[in-house]
């Protein structure tokens, strides 16, 4: 059975995170989780969470679904790349997605989650679509739904069309023609440690002359910019007024009424283009004249990072198929 479901940004002013409605249990509980294809665990804030971490997120009780059961035993604990976390026990239990239903999925209950999820009262939890070796349920890992999901899909894929200060969607189990232009480019995806890991073929700013180049890098749903290398974006922000990479800010800053070049990434023989708005990404604060990029360096990082600011520049194939590929098009 296919599927599809919406892909909300939690914020109107700027896209920090999407949220997907699910729904787990019998009679189901409705929660919005924020979909990441750069994590492989599927948590939720739950009647385990102390209240003292919870500021009006929606939480799932297993004590009221009858269909749940505790996995004795085991525990889980996870650190992103931002230094948020979470940690907590297993429940099994049916879970939803966009009319695409998995009768014994692993939901990890927060029994503890730091302050940045606290704060962010439109995150229910996270539904991880990593590759199921990163997820971090101890003594046995458990499967993400769309590893669950794959036998019942049409076709072992799911799709991302998230879009800027819009609504986007997830499609689970097809490709839908609709949603983009042209052909998909698909390319070769290295699967460990994990992530959703491709190499892309060059860059281009603004109207300038394109660079190949081997830029191997993740496609990741669940993080907000995009991180690529020192010499790439030095020379996107060199093209702008004003702006500096400023350790105060944390990343580079410019003058929000500088004007900003497009940045285009090579995708094999395609390319994408992010629109210079996509790259205004934020106002330090309400009404400052100062606005973050949204293109960052990597280079305190390790790896380049494909994050919604150049996700929702496309219509992007997840396609877990054996080899798994990522298909990259226009919209
Ligand atoms: O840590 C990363 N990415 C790193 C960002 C820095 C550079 C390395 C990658 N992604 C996380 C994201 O920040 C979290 N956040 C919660 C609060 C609202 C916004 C989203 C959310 O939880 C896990 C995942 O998504």
């Amino acid at each position: 059975e296919n599927g599809s479901a919406a892909a909300i940004p939690i914020d109107p002013r700027f896209d920090i995170a999407y949220v997907t409605p699910v729904t787990i249990g019998t009679p189901p509980q409705t929660l919005y989780l924020d979909f990441d294809t750069g994590s492989s665990d599927l948590w939720v804030f739950s009647s385990h969470t102390p209240e003292s971490q919870v500021r009006g997120q929606r939480i799932y009780s297993p004590e009221k679904s009858s269909t749940a059961k505790l996995l004795a035993g085991h525990t889980w604990s996870i650190l992103y790349g931002d230094g948020s976390g979470s940690l907590g026990n297993v429940y099994t239990d049916n879970f939803t997605v966009g009319g695409v239903t998995v009768t014994s999925q692993a939901v990890q209950t927060a029994q503890q989650v730091s302050y940045s999820f606290t704060s962010q009262s439109e995150i229910h939890g996270l539904v991880g679509l990593g590759f199921s070796t990163l997820n971090t349920v101890f003594p046995n890992g458990q499967l993400t739904f769309f590893d669950n999901a794959k036998s019942t899909l049409d076709s072992p894929v799911f799709t991302a069309d998230l879009k800027w200060k819009k609504e986007g969607t997830y499609d689970f189990g097809f490709i839908d023609e609709t949603k983009y232009t042209g052909e998909i480019t698909y390319l070769p995806v290295q699967t460990d440690p994990g992530y959703w890991t491709f190499t892309s073929s060059g860059y281009a700013v603004g109207d300038g002359a394109f660079h190949p180049a081997s830029i191997v890098g993740i496609a990741d749903t669940g993080t907000s910019l995009t991180y690529l290398p020192a010499e790439v974006v030095t020379s996107y922000w060199g093209q702008v007024d004003g702006a500096v990479d400023s350790d105060y800010y944390g990343g580079y800053v410019f003058p929000c009424s500088s004007k900003l070049p497009s940045f285009t990434f090579g995708v094999g023989p395609a390319n994408i283009t992010i629109p210079a708005s996509y790259i205004n990404y934020a106002q330090i604060t309400e009404g400052s004249p100062v606005c973050f990029g949204g293109l960052q360096s990597s280079s305190w990082l390790g790896v380049n990072i494909w994050g919604d600011v150049a996700l929702k520049a496309a219509f992007v194939v997840f396609n877990g198929a054996n080899p798994p590929t990522i298909g990259w098009a226009k919209k």
